[in-house]
């Protein structure tokens, strides 16, 4: 079928409203002037031919009905084109609404399979919204039309709290400005009040009046965002005691530093080590081990202030991070410490109750370094220091002003 043909002619007379006029005109032109000639010439010739009047009178009789029969073909031959025209037109309009419902059909199904929401909205303050499809229950509890132009709720409403509105305003504004898509992550808060974090894609589109919208998918990510949570928690988290692992608290003992330097303040780092930790195993089993780690460390934990960091470096070997905190003071607090571990009463299920001491070295920034691993390297030797001087003591490391204060009285300990 030769529909191209027909989509041409379509539209050079949809697009030009004064052609049909035009053609029309043209055609009448033709048959007045053709009309005139054959009346003309043809009267002419006829009284020459046939000079005898009933004769004439009969041919120009034929001649008329001559005129009328040509006239009548070429008007049946017009109209036939015409309604044929007419026809396949009507007939292409047909096709093409029936591709477009189909196209519809597909589009509608694709759009409710999705996993999430697709979207069209307003770019303004609201995010209102023009069109959602059906997956908008799934992903935020609410029907389209409570969406819809704002009617029950505007989806900028959802958003979490303002600093991630703010945030994804800024982002977005800035895609739409350089014509780019862009990819947005924020939390929601769906009908029935719960919290989902999604990740959305879309891109500023020009809508039909002119005005700036916005297309895209909103999608639920709360799962893969729970995992990166999980996945961070174990990268930086001790599995057996909850505490920063070897390697966070390394980063975190560098930030520290990096604060304390930049405010020229001062800040001290614990080396705690248990003492004979190696006997609870053998005495009590790796169990009993376990659960005197996981034990202490929750008191180290809840003895400090919320902005200090505990760390658990190796086996029973912790680190503390005392931020803004001179020798002084963390002598101090190093004691404190070493005092509520040896009065803890680590209790077994049998009842059995587990003694332990710890031994802590002290090293302070700037006296004993001004960076992570010779803090650690001093911390370190000052707690051997205080093994050597019988454990359960708190030895802070030469050359600074704490460490030629009397050494802190010793408690008594699992061991010699
Ligand atoms: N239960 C348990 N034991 C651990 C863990 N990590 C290390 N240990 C044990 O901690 C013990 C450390 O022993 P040592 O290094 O000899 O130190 P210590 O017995 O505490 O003696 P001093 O430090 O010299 O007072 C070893 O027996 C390790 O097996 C753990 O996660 N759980």
């Amino acid at each position: 079928m030769p529909r191209s043909g027909i989509d041409k002619q379509s539209l050079r007379w949809l697009s030009d409203r004064r052609e049909p006029a035009r053609r029309a005109l043209w055609g009448a032109l033709i048959y007045i002037v053709a009309g005139y000639c054959w009346i003309t010439f043809s009267d002419r010739l006829a009284e020459l031919w046939f000079p005898d009047p009933a004769m004439l009178s009969a041919v120009q009789t034929w001649k008329g009905l001559f005129f009328v029969l040509i006239t009548g073909v070429v008007l049946f031959v017009a109209t036939l084109r015409q309604f044929d025209k007419d026809r396949r037109l009507l007939a292409l309009q047909h096709h093409q609404r029936q591709a477009l419902r189909k196209r519809e059909r597909q589009l509608s199904i694709l759009m409710d399979n999705l996993p999430g929401m697709a979207y069209r909205c307003l770019f303004d303050d609201h995010w209102t919204m023009l069109f959602v499809s059906q997956g908008c229950v799934r992903l935020t509890g609410y029907q389209p039309d409570e969406l819809i132009r704002n009617r029950v709720v505007s989806y900028a409403d959802l958003i979490a709290d303002k600093d991630n509105s703010d945030r994804v305003t800024q982002e977005l504004t800035a895609a739409v400005a350089r014509n780019e898509s862009f990819s947005l992550e924020y939390p929601v808060i769906r009908k029935d009040g719960s919290q989902i974090w999604v990740w959305e894609r879309g891109r500023g589109v020009e809508g039909d009046n002119g005005e700036r919208v916005l297309e895209g998918i909103i999608l639920d990510v709360s799962d893969r965002k729970r995992l990166e949570v999980e996945l961070e928690e174990m990268a930086t988290r001790d599995v057996l005691t909850g505490l920063y692992n070897r390697r966070e608290a390394t980063r975190l003992l560098e930030e520290e530093l990096q604060r304390a330097s930049r405010y020229r303040r001062s800040m001290a780092l614990l080396w705690i080590d248990f003492d004979h930790f190696k006997d609870i195993n053998d005495t009590y089993g790796h169990a009993a081990g376990d659960l005197v780690l996981r034990s202490v460390t929750r008191l180290l934990a809840e003895s400090v202030r919320t902005v200090d960091i505990v760390g658990r470096f190796g086996g029973e070997e912790f680190v503390v991070i005392l931020p803004e905190m001179d020798a002084r003071g963390a002598a101090e607090t190093a004691e404190r410490l070493r005092q509520r571990v040896s009065e803890h009463r680590c209790i077994l299920g049998s009842g059995v109750v587990i003694p332990l001491t710890v031994s802590i070295g002290v090293a302070v920034y700037p006296d004993h370094g001004d960076q992570a691993d010779r803090l650690f390297a001093s911390a370190d030797r000052a707690m051997y220091q205080a093994k050597s001087q019988g454990r359960n003591c708190v030895v802070v490391a030469p050359g600074s002003h704490a460490s030629r204060r009397p050494k802190p009285s010793q408690g008594a300990g699992f061991g010699p």
